[in-house]
């Protein structure tokens, strides 16, 4: 996969982005969140003209930027974690960032209920611009800050392939993905990280040691702050536990593991107390503070600035190099091309790619024992085996191993192994086809029929010339002189290829028109022998 001319480190900008001051996009509407990634009947379109408006704003269009991102399972509340880091961005100054009790709760669009809210990826159109004091040193020291919102994985409208693709976008695009977790960290969960983790390092054109900076997995609902307490400290110990690898381990666990903690520069864990049950039950629930439970504020209000803090900031890198918001810009169109091409390959569910294993390692075993079971008949030590044998023995061969790929246990049904059945099938036949050649091939009088046709045109041709030339059609004599020299060179050329093993492919062009000839003469002769044979 070349992606050398869509992604380089530092990404040019398009005709048409190039430079483009795009107005702040709050002088022009008020902030909202902007659609930049639409789901398409399962494909992802990029809508490149929103993401410009958003990018390329004259006063952040040439900051590095920092990319805070949330994904995860649909209905964990998400956007709604979105929605109070959007009131620490716009009160951070003050302690009371977290607003006031009777305030609702808006930004993001958030609801109660058990259908998926957010599509796609979305943006605020507002990008922060923040003063990064740890990077006074150096000239560029603001950075702008994007938050992004992604559609929740696993809704009964996506395919795994939907759901992978959001999650591997938001990583490759975020310097900071939080993980979204409900109450544990189950080990599908782990999976499913690797799984999209892998679709994002795939289209990835330089795979560094760890492609992506920072994840943090957010465990909701968290019950059991008496074995790990609340918050990051509490996270941390239980992450180790959890990402912990053992000797004595299935080495499946080991994978999962070490394939995460390759994956990612910096890994952390917080653990966020259950908002109360308005929060989580009643449908009047509007993101007040008063209808959350006092825990949830407080860990909630140690939690986003740990993210959004000024010196918790994680600027954007790629391939060691820090991007800006004209550069993010680029990075999306190219990364999302990628996702729309065919190049990469499409993840499975669980079953799926079970299944799919079964039934290709039964076809690959019956295949072997087909193989083996022909070679002893005609291999490359045994001698020349008739033709009608050879059919006789390949029938009894492929039913005995179709037998043995119907006996193996496979999973995926009757339909699903009925395909791969037929691929082996047809696939044996393909064998059958080239080890009967091999086998032609052998047949002393099946090697000498291209020089035999050879000679027999030379002679004909001999006979013809002077036969016309004694009765005076000179024409047609030179005519067959012409012939004959062909076929000489012809057999002298094919003599040339047999001995040397060059031109093998001139000497193919020459079996087969000799071939050719065979057949054609040879039905020839039969029937006239059959004509003379009837009249008679
Ligand atoms: N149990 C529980 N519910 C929460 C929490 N945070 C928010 N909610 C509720 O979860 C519901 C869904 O919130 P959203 O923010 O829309 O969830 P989402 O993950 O963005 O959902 P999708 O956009 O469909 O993927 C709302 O009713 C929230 O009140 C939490 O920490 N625990
Ligand atoms: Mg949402």
């Amino acid at each position: 996969m070349d992606l050398g001319k869509n992604i380089s480190p530092t990404p040019q900008p398009t005709e048409g982005s190039q430079e483009k001051d795009v107005k702040p996009v709050e002088e022009k509407k008020v902030a909202r969140p902007i659609q930049i990634v639409q789901a398409n009947e399962h494909n992802f379109e990029l809508n490149a003209t929103a993401l410009e408006e958003v990018l390329l704003q004259k006063h952040v269009k040439d900051l590095n930027v920092v990319v805070v991102s949330v994904a995860g399972a649909f209905r964990k509340g998400k956007s709604f974690l979105l929605d109070f880091m959007l009131r620490y961005m716009h009160n951070r100054d003050k302690d009371s960032w977290i607003g006031g009790n009777d305030e609702p709760l808006t930004g993001f669009t958030w609801r109660g209920g058990c259908e998926r809210e957010t599509t796609g990826i979305q943006v605020w159109s507002e990008v922060f611009v923040v003063e990064n004091y740890f990077n006074l040193l150096l000239m560029n020291f603001q950075v702008a800050v994007l938050l992004v919102d992604t559609q929740g994985a696993f809704d009964s409208q996506s395919t795994i392939k939907d759901s992978a693709t959001v999650f591997a976008l938001s990583t490759m695009t975020s310097s900071v993905q939080v993980y979204n977790l409900s109450s544990n960290i189950q080990e599908d969960d782990l999976q499913h990280l690797q799984l999209f983790t892998e679709y994002g390092r795939l289209a990835m054109e330089e795979v560094s040691e760890k492609p992506f900076q920072s994840l943090m997995f957010l465990i909701r609902d968290w019950c059991f702050p008496y074995e790990y307490c609340y918050g990051m400290k509490g996270g941390n110990e239980f992450l180790d536990k959890r990402l912990q690898v053992k000797h004595n381990q299935h080495e499946e666990l080991q994978n999962v593991r070490n394939h995460i903690q390759h994956c990612f520069s910096n890994i952390n864990c917080f653990l966020l107390p259950h908002p109360g049950l308005k929060v989580a039950t009643n449908p009047k629930f509007d993101g007040r503070l008063r209808d959350i439970n006092e825990e949830f504020k407080k860990e909630l209000a140690q939690l986003v600035p740990l993210l959004l803090a000024p010196s918790q900031l994680v600027e954007k890198e790629i391939g060691g190099n820090k991007v800006t918001c004209k550069d993010l810009l680029e990075y999306f169109k190219a990364y999302i091309k990628i996702y729309q091409g065919e190049e990469l390959p499409h993840p499975k569910t669980m079953l799926q790619a079970t299944a799919e294993a079964n039934n290709l390692t039964a076809v690959a075993g019956a295949k072997d024992l087909y193989s083996k079971k022909m070679e002893q008949v005609c291999g490359g030590d045994k001698p020349y085996v008739a033709p009608g044998d050879l059919k006789r023995c390949h029938e009894e061969i492929r039913d005995y191993s179709v037998s043995y790929f119907r006996s193996v246990k496979k999973m995926g049904g009757k339909e699903f192994c009925q395909r791969y059945q037929n691929q082996l099938e047809s696939e044996l036949e393909e064998t059958y086809t080239n080890l009967s050649k091999q086998n032609d091939g052998k047949n002393i009088f099946y090697a000498a029929r291209t020089p035999a046709t050879l000679f027999a045109v030379m002679f004909i041709t001999y006979v013809v010339s002077g036969v016309t030339g004694f009765i005076g059609l000179s024409t047609l004599a030179a005519l067959a002189n012409l012939v004959m020299g062909v076929t000489l060179l012809s057999l002298c050329a094919w003599g040339y290829v047999k001995y040397s093993g060059e031109f093998r492919e001139l000497g193919t062009i020459i079996d087969e028109v000799a071939e050719a000839l065979w057949v054609q003469v040879g039905s020839v002769l039969t029937s006239a022998c059959l004509l003379v044979f009837v009249t008679i």
